[in-house]
């Protein structure tokens, strides 16, 4: 059996769904709308929020029927992405969900929140369906940033399938095409959704998901977003692997490969070693579990050739 045959044998994924966007761009007036949509759906969701203060406010909104996680004092991308990964796996646990919505920080670098959802632990119960950005209209057009902030929002607009540029009624209605123009140039395949109060049809977010689903090939171990230059490749391996092959190939990879992790086992010493690869560092941590513990590897990148991951990974494994 292939690698990717092996992964098509997983079913039943909880969908997952990221809101970002800057602070106050209407997340949580978003979540409250899709919540409402998919009890209208009779889907179960959980929701965890993430906020950077120590007390939340936007989870008082959420019903009391919906299952709750919170991360506070903190930013799932600074310090609290194992707690994300964490409070996803106990969601996973303990319901029977349909989806699993994750608004984040203000501040939050999405591909550090898509990195969480994509721990080894869980990345076979989850699928990410939806990463959807909210901008604010005004702030957007406005300009007054710095430029880091501007490269945040950059980033969260570039790796979102959908944005909502919300608080339309803020700006005259003669800007908007510049501004879904200035969009669609940090991100040209997004779809784009002007809004107030991010009144926008909740079965866009669904349908965008069923048409990735749709594209996607059906042997392929990718979990990719059509819309999204960022993808996911996780491998299961049954076998040892050379680790001083392995890094030899992460180090000289010309692909833009911003994360690697996994648990694996190595040719050189024995027992299961969590893998962690990023910015050009390789981390090999001995981990107190099960020797028949399930072994993993998961790639984050932009354009990942999945081929030559693949070939690789044949090529450095023990036979
Ligand atoms: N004028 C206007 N106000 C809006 C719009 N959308 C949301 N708001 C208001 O903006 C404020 C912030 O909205 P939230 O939904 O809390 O924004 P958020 O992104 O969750 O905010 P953080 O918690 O800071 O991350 C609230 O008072 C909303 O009612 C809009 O389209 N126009």
């Amino acid at each position: 059996m292939t690698i990717r045959s092996r992964i098509y044998l997983k079913t039943n994924k909880i969908e997952i769904f990221i809101l970002s966007g800057f602070l106050g761009s209407g997340k949580s007036t978003l979540l409250a709308k899709l919540l409402d949509f998919e009890k209208q759906q009779g889907r179960q969701i959980g929701v965890i929020m993430n906020e950077m203060g120590q007390v939340s406010i936007d989870s008082k909104v959420i019903s009391n029927e919906v299952p709750l996680k919170e991360l506070l004092n903190g930013c799932i991308c600074c310090n609290l992405q194992g707690e994300l990964s964490l409070q996803l796996k106990t969601l996973i646990e303990e319901y029977e969900l349909d989806a699993i919505y994750i608004e984040s920080t203000g501040a939050a670098h999405l591909i550090e929140v898509v990195d969480a959802c994509t721990h080894p632990l869980i990345i076979h119960n989850l699928e990410i369906k939806g990463i959807i950005t909210l901008v604010n209209a005004k702030q957007w057009r406005d300009g007054k940033m710095s430029i880091r902030l501007k490269k945040l929002l950059k980033e969260q607009i570039k790796y979102a399938n959908i944005i909502i540029l919300n608080k339309i009624d803020t700006i005259e209605e003669g800007e908007l095409d510049s501004l879904i123009n200035s969009i669609r140039q940090v991100n040209p395949n997004g779809h784009i959704i002007p809004s107030t109060h991010a009144e926008i049809d909740p079965n866009i977010v669904s349908l965008s998901t069923v048409s990735t689903i749709e594209n996607r090939p059906k042997e392929l171990n990718v979990n990719e977003h059509a819309h999204l230059h960022l993808e996911t490749l996780a491998f299961p391996l049954n076998s040892p692997i050379h680790r001083i092959e392995f890094e030899k190939w992460l180090n000289t990879y010309s692909g833009q490969l911003y994360r690697a992790k996994g648990f694996i086992k190595l040719i050189e010493s024995p027992g299961i070693f969590l893998f962690n690869y990023s910015y050009g560092f390789s981390i090999f941590e001995r981990c107190k579990i099960n020797n028949s513990y399930p072994q993993t590897l998961v790639f984050i990148g932009e354009n990942l050739d999945h081929k030559e991951i693949e070939t690789m990974l044949l090529k450095i494994k023990s036979s």
